[in-house]
Parts: structure tokens; sequence; C-alpha cells
């Protein structure tokens, strides 16, 4: 993420007040992430992240988002709890935004996840599928092929800033997702965003997962091919059919794949790096940079996506 809005001591203190949790200590800007602005709070009652929620989150969805990790919490997810307020209430207002506090999870992010990372992060995945599958909300894929429409549509004509080409190649990406597209598949509800930096690790253990801003109902399969594109890429853009075999063994090792699953990874694979391309390129040419903004490369997706586009089948993600 990123700040995008700042919050002086004296409103901080003021929101604090609704809460149970002591007196404020001190609190910073976290430079990391995309969609929100995030600060590190140490009160009297231990450490705590609070979000502002920024104009991708609809303020509508927070109920979803937030009861989700409760009930995730609940079921022995390792992810954060929403604190709720002395009135019962998950969120607040502060600085012209709606704001939530969250746990504060123990762990660091790799930056060079390992087979072993992969590994955990498919038994993760699947755990979380598992788990989530008697939570009572539900909430559509705003980034589902419609809104990759919009987002193009937004973007097209100015891709060539980026990449000469880049809006001419990946119209052919379009057309395949759009016609090769899975009608029916298992599913409910999905992170949608389990990339590397929202799995913390204490060592190779897993010890979190974050950032629940993207998840909604979709299919189960589309989340792991999204994995697929987050942790089994090297730095090279090639892929690591090892990781991926790893993430994918994991995976099944808690809920199996269905055949017709099997066969849909090589799509909602190439569909999962056309929506990151999408959202990376909108930012790219949208959103102004600044020191407490970090900006995510679109073509890293546009690499993913020449791989995905010669993939023949599943074997080559190293399903077994
Ligand atoms: N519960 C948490 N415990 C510890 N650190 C967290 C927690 N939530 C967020 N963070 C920190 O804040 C950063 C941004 O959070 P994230 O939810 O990914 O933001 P965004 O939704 O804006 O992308 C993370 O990379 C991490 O450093
Ligand atoms: N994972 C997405 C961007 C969303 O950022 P996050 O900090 O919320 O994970 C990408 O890499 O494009």
């Amino acid at each position: 993420m990123a700040v995008y809005t700042d919050v002086g001591e004296g409103e901080l203190a003021a929101f604090l007040d609704a809460y149970e949790i002591g007196g404020l200590l001190s609190y910073k800007g976290i430079a990391e992430g995309t969609e929100n602005s995030n600060f590190l709070l140490h009160t009297e009652g231990g450490s705590f992240i609070l979000t502002l929620y920024e104009k991708r989150v609809e303020t509508s969805d927070l109920p979803f988002f937030l009861g989700l990790m409760e009930h995730l919490a609940a079921r022995g997810i390792a992810c954060p709890q929403p604190v709720r307020r002395r009135d019962g209430a998950m969120t607040g207002p502060l600085a012209g935004r709606t704001a939530a506090l969250v746990t504060f999870l123990e762990g660091i992010w790799m930056r060079r996840p390992n087979v072993a990372h992969c590994r955990e992060v498919g038994v993760a995945l699947a755990s979380l599928h598992l788990a989530g599958a008697d939570f009572a909300g539900h909430r559509p894929n705003a980034l589902a092929v419609p809104g990759w429409q919009t987002l193009w549509e937004n973007s097209r004509e100015r891709a060539d800033e980026v990449e000469p080409g880049l809006g001419a190649e990946v119209e052919s990406d379009f057309a395949a997702v759009a016609a090769h597209w899975p009608k029916e598949l298992p599913g409910g509800v999905i992170h949608a965003d389990l990339f590397p930096d929202n799995v913390f690790f204490l060592g190779e253990k897993l010890s979190g997962l974050i950032d629940f801003y993207f998840a909604c109902n979709d299919f189960y399969a589309y989340d792991l091919a999204t994995c697929l594109n987050a942790w089994c890429f090297e730095k090279d853009f090639s892929f690591n059919i090892t990781k991926g075999a790893a993430l994918l063994a994991g995976y099944q090792s808690v809920r199996p794949l269905s055949t017709a699953e099997a066969q849909a990874l090589p799509i909602l694979a190439r569909g999962s790096a056309l929506r990151f391309m999408l959202t990376r390129l909108y930012d790219w040419l949208t959103i102004p940079d600044g020191p407490l903004v970090k900006k995510r490369d679109p073509m890293e997706y546009v690499r993913r996506l020449r791989f995905h586009r010669q993939v023949s089948t599943p074997a080559d993600y190293g399903l077994q």
C-alpha cells in the first residue's frame, strides 16, 4: 500500500478514544502496499494496524472484508483480527475516510520465495477456501472479466506509452479469455490477491495472511492461478515448474482439484495475469508518483501473459 491520507496526532488520539486499547504511544505510515493508507500503531494495549480506506474500497464492502477476517480467524486461519470499538462497530471516521484497526501479525514477507514457501502458501490457500465455505457474506468479484473490460477501455489508448505495441498485443488475451473462460467451477470466498507481500513467514513457516480487500466470491481455482502467477515466476520471468508443482501439491494436500479445475488452470492463469496487468497499467497511467506511493510495473504481468499464451496443458504448471 502506501500513505495517501495523512493523519494528525490529535485526530488519531480522538479516534482511539472509541477503543479499549489504551493511549497512543507512537505511530508511523507504512509505505508498502497499494490500495489503502496504512499506519503501524503502538498503544498501551499492544501493536495494531490502522487502515484508512481509499478509492478502490467501497465502504459498503467493509462488513464483508472485516467480517471475513473475523470468521477466518475464528476457524484457525492466521489473519488479522478486526478490533471492535466500545460500541461494537468495526469501523469509524478518521481524516475524512472510513478507518479500521486490526491486530498486528508477526513475520516478514518473502522477497525471494523458495519451493518450501510455495508449498506452504498452497496449503494456506486451500485451508482458507475450506474455512471460508460457511461464511455468510457474499461479494461478487468486481475485477472479473467485465471489470477488466472497463479498466482496459480506460487505459488502452495510452498503453503504448508503457511499451510500443502493448495495446495491440493485449487484445489477443481479451479475445482468448472471453472465448474460453469457464462457466462453472467449484467456488466460494477467495482471497484474490495472495501475493508474497500478503503472506508472512517466520523462517519457512507461514505465520499469517493479510490484505483481504480484494476478497470476493469466485472460482477457487482462479485464486490458485493467481498464486501461480505471483509465486512461481523468477526475476527473469521464467516459470519455475518446481515451485508450481510444490504450490499445487500443497493446495491439493488440503483440497484436491477436480478434473475441470485442473483443465481450466491455463486459461485462469492467463486471465489472472491480464487482471493484474490491467490494474497496474491503470495505476501506472493515472496515479502521480510520490515518496510514499510505490507503483507496480505492468510489464511484469505482460511477461507472464507471454508465458501463458504458449502453455498447452496444466502439466506445464507442474500439475502431476
Ligand atoms: N495485520 C498486519 N500485521 C502486520 N503488518 C501489517 C498488517 N496489515 C498490514 N501490514 C503491513 O502493511 C503493509 C500494507 O498492507 P496491505 O494490507 O497489503 O495494504 P494495501 O491493501 O493497501 O495493499 C503490509 O505490507 C505490511 O507491511
Ligand atoms: N498485488 C497487486 C497489487 C495489490 O497490492 P497489495 O499491496 O494490496 O498486495 C499487484 O501486485 O499488482
